[in-house]
């Protein structure tokens, strides 16, 4: 089976989020099952600048390519590349004026870049896979190219075969822009209607995508279910409702030859379950590295955007408690600059146990998933979470709230039958989120036979994308059949 996954970031090509992190793993997880996937990006500048880092060449194979419907002259060219580490090829869709900023999600229109981008990728798959069977878009700026097939290439044999799917990686993110994009886009007005893309009185790419695609699913089955209420919907739960027996929930997957312990170069000393002390050698390292003294004191690690969906605000609300518990806390995350500016304060006020690391650095990260005793996800809301899940992998137990994905992968535990990988709690507040930290903090302190015990379940947990990826595969055959019965 032929499939393109269309991605605005792909690992390690430019990487902002977990979006990056699938994207880069899943394919090549399909190719070990017999399929033929190939990827399409755009060429951000980031993607020149990481060549030279992850080994990659990026070859020109195409170039000056119009797009007829566009009310725009901008041509674009064509690059490839290799996944590293794997035969799957990837194309980059390069025009200097809507993909040159050092942000990936910067530059001149947020809106314009995502619908020449969803055009281009239509026109590159005519040139390099006319017999693609599956279209796989992800998030909202490739939510277009569904309704783009079923408008103005309704008609275009080279698609007669090519079934789409929509995963939706954050419900918070739509792309809603103002209804005039619709003539730049050289789609059919008739899509500007309740029952296309409008979206109280705009438009809504996202929304676009979730209609008009075969077949729809989110990162874990749990924000699958959720996002179908008011609460969690942010206002496309009744769009998702009316989908709703095409809606799949699939969990996400980590890289395990990427993020495995026993041999992940970035961190201090690799270690494995039979070796376990050495983890502990890695989170001395990373105290020094810190500046924090060292101890056998409990590290609370977080690594995060700093948005409001991450639960920061109840984490604010109860930091300073947590301090008196005798921890350390440290934090790696860019974003908001509200967070930002409040956990440097901290630092600055409680130098011996905080270290905030404003920047993005995917070396530390790993530093910090190998070194922390605990991770912290108290999320507002989690499609997955990817965060848990590689601590997990590392021997390092989550604190999450259970939401979404996180709910999913993270298990109270359970002392009478030693069953359970991490600690957590349900409703959104500051109050039970330091009760599981509390919770968490005794076993670390006062019942090491357990700790261990929740170290290996954590270990032990199955993330692997072979299982998740048979799900895609599973998936993509619904989305085929759907396409026949003529959806
Ligand atoms: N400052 C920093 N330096 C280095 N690395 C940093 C960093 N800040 C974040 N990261 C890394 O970025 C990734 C974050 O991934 P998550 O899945 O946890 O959240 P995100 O909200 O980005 O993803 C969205 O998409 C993914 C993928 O589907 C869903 O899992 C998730 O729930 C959804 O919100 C992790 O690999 C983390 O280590």
């Amino acid at each position: 089976m032929k499939v393109a996954l269309i991605s605005y970031e792909v690992y390690p090509f430019a990487k902002v989020g977990g979006l990056a992190d699938v994207v880069g793993a899943l394919p090549k997880y399909l190719e070990k099952l017999a399929t033929s996937p190939l990827v399409i990006m755009p060429k951000h500048k980031v993607v020149e600048v990481n060549a030279e880092k992850y080994s990659y060449k990026l070859e020109k194979v195409r170039e000056s390519i119009e797009i007829p419907y566009l009310n725009t002259k901008e041509k674009f060219d064509i690059y490839y590349s290799k996944i590293p580490n794997t035969n799957v090829p990837i194309y980059f869709i390069e025009n200097e004026y809507y993909f040159s900023s050092d942000d990936v999600y910067g530059g001149p229109d947020l809106a314009e870049q995502a619908i020449y981008f969803s055009a281009a990728v239509l026109e590159t798959l005519k040139l390099i896979a006319p017999d693609v069977e599956i279209i796989h878009v992800n998030d909202w700026q490739t939510a277009l190219i569904p309704v783009y097939l079923r408008t103005l290439y309704k008609d275009d044999p080279l698609y007669k075969k090519s079934s789409t799917v929509l995963t939706i990686h954050n419900l918070g993110y739509q792309g809603i822009f103002e209804p005039d994009y619709i003539k730049f886009s050289g789609l059919p007005e008739s899509v500007l209607d309740i029952n296309g893309i409008e979206f109280y009185g705009k438009i809504n790419f996202l929304k676009g995508g979730i209609l008009f695609a075969d077949v729809i699913n989110t990162v874990s089955p749990t924000y699958a279910q959720e996002i179908q209420t008011k609460e969690y919907g942010e206002r496309l739960d009744g769009v998702l409702r009316l989908r709703s027996s095409d809606l799949y929930g699939i969990l996400n997957g980590i890289d395990y030859e990427e993020y495995n312990p026993e041999t992940d170069s970035r961190i201090y000393v690799n270690y494995s379950l039979r070796e376990i002390e050495k983890k502990y050698e890695n989170k001395q390292k990373l105290q020094e590295e810190l500046g924090l003294p060292q101890g056998d004191l409990p590290v609370l690690g977080i690594i995060t955007r700093l948005v409001d969906q991450k639960g920061l605000d109840i984490l604010a609300d109860v930091l300073r408690y947590i301090l008196l518990m005798d921890v350390q806390f440290v934090l790696l995350g860019t974003g908001d600059k509200k967070y930002e500016e409040m956990f440097k304060k901290l630092e600055k006020e409680f130098p011996e146990k905080v270290s905030a690391n404003i920047t993005f650095d995917i070396n530390l990260a790993q530093k910090i998933y190998a070194g922390s005793d605990m991770f912290l996800m108290p999320s507002r809301y989690e499609p997955c979470g990817l965060g848990q899940m590689y601590s997990l992998r590392y021997g390092t137990i989550p604190v999450v709230r259970y939401t979404g994905g996180l709910a999913d992968t993270v298990k109270e535990y359970d002392e009478k039958t030693f069953k359970g990988n991490g600690f957590g709690f349900k409703e959104y507040s500051s109050a039970y989120l330091l009760k599981a930290i509390a919770r968490a903090v005794d076993f670390y302190k006062n019942k090491k036979v357990h700790w261990r015990k929740l170290v290996e379940n954590a270990m032990k947990t199955d993330l692997s994308w072979e299982r998740s990826a048979k799900e895609y595969l599973k998936l993509y055959e619904t989305a085929k059949n759907k396409k026949l019965q003529g959806r």
